[in-house]
């Protein structure tokens, strides 16, 4: 974290100017680029007042769904509502000033000519001077910045540049908040708190917002709701805890945890599987399954006497120090691949030991195998 971010707070909470939020709907939106398809058959509607993320690898067409929210780029075919009034489809475009839309770009686009201020008035342009200053003023003060009204966007860290840009984004009250990565720019100590000031602002002006992540943990940190997209295509729109304990397939688990997978088969209501059953229901007899278990659902038993442990047979291959958490590769018996458990520290056990593992219920996901 610089200095000078350390040194200067935010503004004070709840003295944002507040918007009316919009509801945004996307139906059966699809956008090609010379002939390749970007996205597909995205439906979906955002709340008035949601907090919503689009996350996914990169190029899985996440910008593209901003920047088609936001009226700077045309879809192919389908429809975009805003409040369910229709702002894009084949036949109507609403320009992008005439939708309410704010929008903040990774790398903030600051004009590096103008004043701070001057950048945060510059959304405001449809009020006259004095109010737009009033409000751009009030804008930095909420962000903590209104001592740099008159610096420029050189003078200032790449944290203060994000609140600059925050600021800019809020000020003229957009119903929607567009917002495309905008923390990456920062290093990680200071993206926390960034953060967690960002969310209550959003929060205090009450606008709908989508948020641009490839990062899972922004999203379950900071969304009501996420979107998470595969080439193209929405595989899941959910609330976090929701995509986290039930995502749709084996690729969205994979997502968010890091799996230890074991193949298995479908017999008798039970998933069959080298080191046991699993009870599960849901599938067709002899289907074929994966059987995911995160690593921080892996419980290690230390051996009580004569080598007996409680769990499943295992040995401590090797253990990797990871700060809050330990990472352990053990061999459980029956399964040739290595499993990795994430153990919290403190808790020791030596390479060669022998010792049993349990797995936690709800860190157990089954999915049909994919080919
Ligand atoms: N103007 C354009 N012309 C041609 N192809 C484009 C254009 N904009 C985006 N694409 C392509 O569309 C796909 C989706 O891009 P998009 O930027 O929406 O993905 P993304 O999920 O935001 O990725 P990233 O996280 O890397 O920004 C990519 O394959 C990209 O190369």
């Amino acid at each position: 974290m610089g200095e000078r971010d350390k040194n200067i707070g935010w503004g004070h909470r709840g003295t944002a100017g507040a918007s009316i939020a919009a509801g945004l709907a996307f139906d059966a939106v699809a956008c090609s680029f010379s002939g390749k398809e970007v996205l597909r058959d995205i439906t979906l509607s955002v709340e008035p007042g949601e907090v919503v993320s689009l996350l996914g690898q990169s190029g899985s067409g996440k910008t593209t769904m901003l920047r088609i929210a936001a009226g700077i780029e045309r879809l192919s075919s389908g429809r975009v509502l805003i409040n369910n009034k229709e702002v894009s489809s084949d036949t109507v475009f609403v320009p992008p000033e005439q939708r309410s839309v704010g929008l903040m770009f990774q790398d903030y686009a600051l004009f590096p000519h103008l004043s701070i201020l001057k950048n945060v008035m510059f959304g405001l342009n449809d009020l006259p001077a004095k109010a737009s200053e009033i409000e751009a003023r009030a804008a930095l003060r909420r962000v903590g910045l209104e001592g740099y009204a008159e610096h420029f966007p050189h003078m200032l860290s790449g944290g203060q540049q994000q609140r600059v840009a925050l600021a800019r984004a809020i000020a003229p009250r957009p119903s929607i908040l567009l917002m495309d990565e905008p923390f990456s720019g920062l290093d990680n100590r200071l993206r926390d708190r960034v953060r967690d000031e960002t969310l209550a602002v959003l929060r205090e002006i009450g606008a709908t917002c989508i948020i641009v992540t490839h990062d899972p943990e922004e999203a379950l940190r900071m969304s009501d709701r996420i979107v998470l997209l595969r080439n193209g295509k929405i595989v899941q729109y959910a609330k976090p805890e929701d995509l986290y304990y039930h995502p749709v397939d084996h690729w969205a688990a994979r997502f968010f945890s890091d799996l230890n997978e074991i193949e298995g088969v479908y017999r008798g209501g039970k998933a069959r599987t080298a080191i046991g059953d699993f009870t599960v229901d849901g599938f067709d007899e002899g289907q074929e399954l994966l059987i995911c278990i995160r690593q921080q659902g892996v419980k290690l038993h230390i051996a009580i006497d004569e080598g007996y442990a409680p769990g499943l047979p295992a040995r401590v291959k090797r253990r990797m120090f990871l700060g809050e958490v330990d990472l352990y590769e053990i061999s459980v018996k029956g399964i040739d691949k290595p499993f990795f458990v994430r153990s919290r520290a403190g808790q020791y056990f030596a390479s060669g030991e022998n010792i049993g593992v349990s797995f936690r219920k709800k860190d157990v996901l089954i999915f049909a195998k994919q080919e």
